[in-house]
């Protein structure tokens, strides 16, 4: 308190700034909420997402029919709004189309449209703040046209002016372009992404890229997530997971051509000591580029080997942690090698493939020396990939376990319940953990294991681990993972991965609003919002009387399939909550040619009985606790005079 007060009167030394200070910020207080964007699920797929964001989730859209609609046809409409979302493209276009003296005029109506949707996606904001979302080479002529009342005539003739020397300095689109990136960030103030940006798609780096540049942003890690940062925190097991699914999604190009890790000596190992068995080629979507049979084959050996080492890790974790009771962890111990068969919860079962040359049957666990090198090569590389690491030190910074935002309650998966909605226990050195201090224990073991990537069999890197597939992973949700079974045994039976009992019981409003007690939270007026299960066709994304909003965001398209949609994204404005599904993305090039928002409906989950404020959100709390701290400073000031 003592240095804040001192930190404050450094910064307002006199009386008058203090009060200059308090009635700016009541100003803003009453404001409008500020726009919250809810996505989840993007797995990868960086065109899908950039276009989401880049249209707000309809949210532009939804400005200019509000704004323009009595002045525009339906077509202007989406030329306008595709303008927006992707202007360096439909600049090119829009010339194209015209001859010079129309091109003019295009850019004159452009022009002023543009600053009046600018005006309106600025209305919520305090100047400071708009300033700050400016491209600096356009701030001064921008603000001018921003701030500036003129009448209605005069302002015509006026913008006209600023264009006409825009045109003739070749500034024109600079300016379009920036004005629209502008829009674009106004019209979204804070973006929630609730989990799973790695894993199945080809592009994850990019999306970490958009988001360490996005002006505002929180990440809730999803399990997928998990498998990265526990790899660069030095777990085997976590690279071996991650390594296994790249192959099975033809994605090992991230890793060697945007992380740079050299995957040769893998290649190599695998090549000579696999055979290319059909449940190991790769699952290859449509619209990916097509593999040659020889292409597959080498894919399907590495994904063999690299599943034979994680197998053999696992075994080693379950000998070194038999506590965690893991179901369907180390079966190859399980592997009676004269019958070819595998015992899984007591029943033996035929083996319906063989790939296990390297595997010592005395000592299934031990990595042979080959597999060694491979494993510590690759767990180094990761460790040292500085791009790699600058992306996750984001994902850790900007992460968590889980988050509360504006009364409402952000995680991926699940609270692991059982079939009575009471929380599990985890036990940890003889202490135990349950509802909100559970995701608080995997937060801490996480840090833990991400600060020190050399100690690699520890607890904390083990718990990393946990949390990809521990019966009690908060991230992960299912009582086991059966993905040996799913390789090497034909009986569906032992397939099956069973929910925890949350994803039956969070449809029910007494529990979500248990989860939301638990949390800390309003269960009167808060939401729980969580990514993790696809919305499969049929399926309501909106639950137990609108507490439970369910937004995989459908940006997989392993699972477009079984959703028959692309998903749902929220929005949370002052007016309330929004929910928003999405069609299929194809292509960015086919967004721009067909003018697609991919938007199908716009769903309102709640609407606020009274438009909401700053003064009712988090910051809104700060801004009271240092309003209050002013008036304080103001009575040490009037004291002294
Ligand atoms: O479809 P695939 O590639 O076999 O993946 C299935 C595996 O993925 C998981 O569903 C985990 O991934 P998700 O969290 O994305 O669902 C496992 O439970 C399951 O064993
Ligand atoms: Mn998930």
């Amino acid at each position: 308190m003592e240095l804040m007060q001192k930190l404050l009167r450094e910064k307002f030394p006199n009386r008058q700034a203090v009060i200059t200070e308090i009635t700016n910020l009541e100003a803003i207080l009453n404001l409008p909420k500020p726009t919250e964007h809810f996505v989840s699920d993007l797995h990868g797929e960086f065109p899908a997402f950039d276009h989401v964001l880049r249209n707000g989730s309809g949210n532009i859209k939804q400005k200019i029919i509000e704004n323009f609609g009595d002045q525009l046809t339906k077509d202007s409409i989406q030329d306008f709004a595709t303008l927006v979302y992707y202007p360096e493209d439909m600049l090119l276009a829009e010339r194209q189309k015209r001859t010079e003296d129309q091109l003019k005029q295009w850019y004159l109506d452009t022009f002023a449209r543009l600053i009046e949707l600018l005006k309106i996606s600025a209305t919520k904001y305090t100047r400071s703040k708009v300033r700050k979302a400016l491209d600096p080479n356009f701030a001064y002529i921008t603000e001018e046209l921003l701030y500036t009342d003129h009448r209605e005539v005069d302002k015509r003739a006026y913008y006209n002016q600023i264009m006409q020397n825009l045109l003739k300095l070749n500034q024109a689109d600079q300016f379009i372009i920036a004005t629209c990136y502008t829009i674009q960030h106004l019209i979204v103030d804070h973006l929630h992404v609730i989990g799973d940006i790695f894993d199945r798609g080809p592009e994850p780096d990019q999306i970490m890229e958009r988001l360490m540049n996005y002006h505002s942003v929180d990440i809730q890690w999803g399990n997928h997530d998990i498998l990265w940062l526990g790899a660069v925190s030095g777990s085997a097991l976590c690279l071996m997971n991650l390594l296994r699914i790249s192959a099975r999604y033809d994605n090992l190009g991230i890793i060697e051509d945007h992380y740079g890790i050299n995957l040769r000596h893998l290649f190599f190992f695998a090549d000579q000591h696999y055979q290319a068995l059909p449940a190991f080629y790769p699952k290859t979507m449509s619209d990916q580029k097509q593999l040659t049979e020889v292409e597959k084959k080498m894919i399907a050996k590495v994904q063999a080997a690299v599943t034979i080492i994680q197998f053999k890790l696992e075994g080693q974790l379950k000998q070194r942690r038999p506590e965690w009771r893991l179901p369907q962890v180390g079966l190859l111990g399980e592997i009676n090698w004269q019958n070819q068969t595998v015992k899984i919860n007591g029943q033996d079962y035929e083996l319906s493939n063989q790939c296990f040359a390297t595997v010592d049957q005395q000592n299934p666990f031990v990595l042979t020396a080959e597999e060694k090198t491979v494993t510590d090569g690759l767990l180094n590389s990761f460790i040292n990939s500085s791009k790699l690491r600058r992306q996750l030190d984001f994902m850790m910074q900007a992460g968590s376990m889980y988050k509360i935002a504006n009364g409402n309650l952000l995680f991926h998966g699940c609270v692991p319940v059982d079939g009575k909605g009471k929380f599990l226990t985890l036990h940890s050195k003889n202490q135990s953990y349950t509802g909100q201090a559970l995701f608080c224990f995997f937060e801490k073991q996480l840090r833990q294991a991400y600060a020190h990537p050399n100690r690699q069999n520890d607890p904390a890197t083990d718990w990393t681990w946990y949390l990809w597939q521990g019966p009690l992973s908060p991230l992960f949700g299912k009582h086991a993972m059966t993905t040996f079974a799913r390789y090497f045994v034909a009986d569906q039976k032992t397939h099956i991965e069973r929910k925890n009992p949350y994803f039956v019981l969070r449809r029910e409003e007494w529990f979500c609003r248990q989860i939301m007690q638990e949390f800390g939270l309003d269960p009167q007026t808060g939401h729980v919002i969580n990514g993790h299960t696809p919305v499969k066709r049929g399926q309501e994304p909106i639950m137990a009387n609108k507490k439970m909003i369910v937004i995989d965001g459908g940006f997989s398209k392993a699972y477009q399939p079984t959703t028959g949609i692309g998903g749902y994204t929220l929005l949370s404005n002052s007016y309330g909550l929004q929910l928003v599904s999405h069609h299929p993305f194809t292509s960015k090039q086919d967004a721009i040619k067909n003018e697609t928002d991919i938007i199908s409906t716009i769903q309102v989950v709640n609407h606020e009985v009274e438009r909401k404020k700053v003064a009712d959100t988090d910051t809104g709390k700060q801004i009271k606790e240092n309003i209050r701290q002013l008036h304080q400073l103001l009575k040490i000031y009037a004291s002294k005079e």
